[in-house]
């Protein structure tokens, strides 16, 4: 059974810059009488999952059956390594494709949606700095999240009038969006240079260029020192603020509690659980496959291989994709 929502607007962090009261108080009126059910019905669905499957050989990484996540909220994915998360990501942001199903975004079919259109569409994710994208500078990193620039069409790129005028705009917004997250004076430094904290607040603010309507945030607190974990988790709010429907991985569990106006739990491959960030402790599956094991006790040095191995997993193929998404994205900056 549904509990009493938290007051409104509270939260530990108190770093959004606009205030945090109306929008969260909305997201949260309108979860308030949704069950604590898995595949749940929300009250007013941005993103809506129906059977979709990810399988790499033998393994399934996603098995979704249904999922909606709530227009202008803030919803946090969680679930141990290897549940799925970030496939899930990729599937919705169209950097990868189900074996089986559909998804929709405002009643859109996104099935078959390349990368670029699911952005164009409104649906954006953040890229983990690559080692590529390291050797730009903090500027041109921004100008490769524009999108949907008049000199993308032939016909206007024959008109290099207009294009410089795009052009023009594009650096316009990403100065104001450089000056909104502190990035202003690093403009010209390379990216690489950024300390992990600013390089999360970089891959928000690129993400930020193409005026999403969804923002999908992998992992947006990992590796950041405590300094400016506040002002990104601001930030964060600030998203839902202007309106914004949040997704985001995170393995942090305060984080989690602190931003989240619901709650979804992945292992395996499947949603386990989803509600509002008090239900997911006291929820005894989620308890047993994530937060038990993996949150409430120091990890066990055979957990710590497994980690580590992941993480290097990980590593390889982020290299190996390192060039592929660089090429991809630093085609779509030319092409326009
Ligand atoms: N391209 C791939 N090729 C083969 N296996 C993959 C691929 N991508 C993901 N997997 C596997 O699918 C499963 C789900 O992985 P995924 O990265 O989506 O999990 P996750 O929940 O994001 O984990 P983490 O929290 O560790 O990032 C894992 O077992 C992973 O090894």
């Amino acid at each position: 059974m549904p509990a009493e929502p938290t007051p409104a607007g509270a939260t530990s962090s108190g770093a959004s810059a606009s205030g945090a009261g109306a929008p969260r108080r909305l997201a949260q009126a309108a979860l308030r009488d949704v069950p604590w059910e898995v595949g749940v019905a929300k009250p007013d669905a941005a993103v809506v999952v129906d059977g979709i499957t990810r399988t790499f050989g033998g393994l399934t990484a996603v098995a979704v059956d249904h999922l909606e996540i709530q227009r202008g909220g803030i919803t946090g994915l969680i679930g141990p390594n290897g549940a799925g998360k970030t496939t899930l990501f990729n599937l919705l942001t169209g950097f990868d494709q189900p074996n089986t199903g559909s998804w929709t975004f405002d009643g859109r079919d996104m099935g078959h949606t390349a990368p670029h259109q699911v952005a164009r569409l409104g649906v954006v994710r953040t890229f983990q700095l690559t080692k590529a994208l390291s050797r730009l500078t903090v500027l041109q990193n921004m100008l490769l999240g524009a999108q949907g620039q008049r000199g993308e069409s032939f016909l206007r790129a024959l008109i290099p009038g207009t294009w410089r005028a795009q052009e023009k705009a594009n650096t316009e917004k990403a100065m104001d969006l450089l000056q909104r997250f502190k990035l202003d004076a690093k403009k010209d430094d390379f990216a690489g240079t950024l300390s992990g904290g600013q390089r999360k607040l970089l891959e928000m603010a690129r993400a930020l260029m193409s005026d999403p309507k969804v923002v999908m945030l992998d992992e947006p607190m990992a590796g950041v020192n405590p300094a400016l974990t506040q002002s990104l988790l601001g930030h964060v709010k600030d998203l839902r603020e202007q309106g914004m429907t949040v997704i985001f991985v995170e393995h942090d569990m305060d984080v989690v509690r602190d931003i989240s106006d619901w709650v979804v739990v992945m292992a395996a491959g499947r949603v386990i659980a989803e509600g509002p960030p008090e239900s997911i402790s006291q929820n005894q599956a989620v308890v047993d496959a994530y937060l038990g094991a993996h949150h409430d006790a120091p990890l066990t040095a055979e957990e710590e291989d497994r980690v580590l191995a992941q993480a290097e997993r990980e590593i390889a193929r982020e290299e190996n994709v390192d060039g592929e998404v660089f090429s991809s994205e630093a085609k779509e900056g030319t092409d326009r």
